[in-house]
């Protein structure tokens, strides 16, 4: 049996960062992945499609836009298969990266079959195409990521219905398609179809798109989408038929609504083309053999301390499979902290203060740090608000965005706790902010940044400003200006 320093389950982000990372300090390395092209999601049914045909669709939206405003006419309709060609030449392009043969050649041993554990130290490597092996890992990292959780709706297996993992596939855009989540896979997805030419209906369980995000940017955020997109919260589907011989599909919908202390039910039935189920997700564990040697799960996910050790100490865990941050960069950031903990013995923690996401919806909303009722929660009184306004800001001004916010939460000395944008471009402006936090500046220091004018990161200085006027211009310093001036006269 061969043996490895390291044995990496899943090429996604997560596990093509440790196996890369460990390579490279000169750790023997085995990467097993199930598929034949390594990349995980994000490459093949996540954050490179999605982001394409968000692109192409805005693209559209913008020349519509445009066209409408400056009196042009546009006619004839939108070639759906160009907006397929942009993802699929993203993927080829990005693929690269994540190549068998690239890892290859960091004298990675890639094995492809599906891996799962013997005992703590020997994997089984199961494939449709060779003999089934195993091979022996002193440190096992688990990286094996998500898949979309499918709702109990009845009649679900009768319909053709889709989740993240079929929309790419898609030749046309559905004429009418219907979206169950108010997440951020549901959003996207539901822009970029709204704006390929769909009829788009978001179906929500709860009273709010986006629960995670801070209260006050969520109506400015659904301000735009509601342009574009209806939203029924508090819904539920709850029955789903088949339609012959359209192939069309017929949705049976559930509102629940309090009424002073009652719950109020109403059912209405909606058709529609496509389905797309966007209701969260759940790990990939089932196939591992956990049980078997002991590894601790909780709520379907693998459980693991700061060090993303898990409760077998030679076996580690990053990305999807732990349930904490489903983001790409946040599997990359513990696929570090584990390389050092796995090659070297160390114990890095995973770090997630400073831990930024975006929603990319037009317009973008951003998300560092806490929100200001968490940090009401945490720092009761020892807290400043800071709030710009776009329209504030000339950049915005001149390029005819008004709809939009800047929130930076500190406490009293000015360091920042969380920072939540909704706006044109926020994934690019805000990074600043996560440099400060990161390092802890205090929101000052952006203030004596100089930023070119007119930039729409100057919204940041404008907040930073604030923080310097309360400072200066209130409490006992002003008073003591004025002496001073009055004595210097
Ligand atoms: C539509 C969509 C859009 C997204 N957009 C963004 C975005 O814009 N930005 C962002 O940061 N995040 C985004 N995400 C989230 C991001 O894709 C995931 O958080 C990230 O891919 C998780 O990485 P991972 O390594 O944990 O899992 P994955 O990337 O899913 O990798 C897991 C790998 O393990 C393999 N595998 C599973 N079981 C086994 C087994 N038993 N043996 C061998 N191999 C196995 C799988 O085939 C897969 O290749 C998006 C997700 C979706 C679905
Ligand atoms: N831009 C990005 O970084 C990006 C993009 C897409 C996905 N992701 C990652 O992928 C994760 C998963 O995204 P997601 O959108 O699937 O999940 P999510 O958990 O963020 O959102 C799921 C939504 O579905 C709703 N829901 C669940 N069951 C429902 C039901 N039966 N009926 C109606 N609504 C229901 C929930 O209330 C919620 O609004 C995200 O949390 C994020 O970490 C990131």
């Amino acid at each position: 049996m061969k043996k490895y320093d390291i044995v990496v389950i899943g090429g996604g982000a997560g596990g093509l960062t440790v196996a890369a990372g460990a390579a490279g300090l000169g750790a023997s390395v085995a990467l097993i992945e199930k598929e034949k092209q390594p990349g995980g999601d994000c490459l093949h049914y996540g954050c490179v499609p999605s982001k394409a045909l968000l692109q192409a669709a805005k693209e559209v939206y913008n020349a519509r836009k445009a066209a409408k405003e400056f009196g042009l006419h546009l006619s004839g309709d939108i070639d759906f298969g160009v907006a397929k060609k942009r993802v699929i030449d993203a993927q080829k392009i990005i693929e690269k990266h994540d190549s068998v043969e690239r890892f290859e050649n960091m004298g990675v041993d890639v094995y492809h079959g599906e891996g799962s554990f013997i005992t703590r130290n020997e994997i089984q490597i199961a494939s449709q195409h060779q003999e089934t092996m195993k091979i022996w890992g002193k440190r096992i990292v688990i990286a094996t990521g998500s898949r979309p959780s499918i709702p109990a709706i009845e009649g679900l297996e009768t319909v053709e219905y889709i989740t993240n993992e079929t929309i790419f596939d898609l030749d046309a855009a559905p004429k009418r398609l219907a979206v169950i989540g108010g997440g951020p896979i549901g959003l996207e997805m539901a822009q970029a179809f709204s704006r390929l030419g769909s009829e788009v209906n978001v179906f929500v369980r709860s009273n709010t798109i986006l629960a995670k995000e801070d209260k006050e940017l969520i109506p400015v955020a659904l301000q735009e989408l509601e342009k574009e997109m209806i939203f029924h919260f508090q819904s539920q589907v709850t029955k789903v038929e088949p339609i012959h011989p359209s192939g069309s599909i017929r949705l049976h919908i559930q509102y629940l609504a309090t009424d002073d202390k009652n719950i109020v039910k109403r059912e209405t039935t909606l058709e529609v083309d496509q389905l797309l189920i966007a209701a969260g997700r759940t790990s990939n564990i089932e196939s591992l053999g956990l049980e078997k040697i002991g590894v601790e799960t909780q709520n379907g996910h693998v459980l693991v301390k700061d060090t993303l050790q898990t409760s077998v100490s030679n076996i580690f865990a990053v990305g999807d499979i732990i349930g904490k941050y489903l983001f790409t960069h946040a599997a990359g950031m513990e696929g570090k902290a584990v390389i050092a903990n796995a090659v070297f013995g160390l114990r890095n923690k995973a770090q997630y203060d400073s831990l930024p996401w975006v929603t990319y919806t037009d317009p973008e909303i951003y998300h560092l740090g806490l929100t200001e009722d968490e940090a009401r929660c945490k720092h009761v009184d020892n807290l400043e608000v800071y709030k710009v306004n776009v329209d504030d800001v000339d950049r915005f001004v001149t390029d005819r965005q008004s709809v939009g916010i800047l929130k930076v939460i500190t406490d009293k000395k000015g360091f920042i706790l969380g920072a939540h944008a909704v706006g044109k471009g926020a994934s690019t402006w805000m990074q600043e902010l996560v440099y400060a936090k990161q390092y802890k500046h205090p929101i000052g220091n952006v203030s004596k940044v100089i930023h070119p004018y007119p930039t729409h990161g100057a919204i940041l200085q404008r907040a930073a400003d604030q923080y310097w006027r309360k400072k200066l211009f209130s409490g006992f310093l002003p008073k003591l200006a004025k002496k001073y001036i009055q004595w210097f006269r």
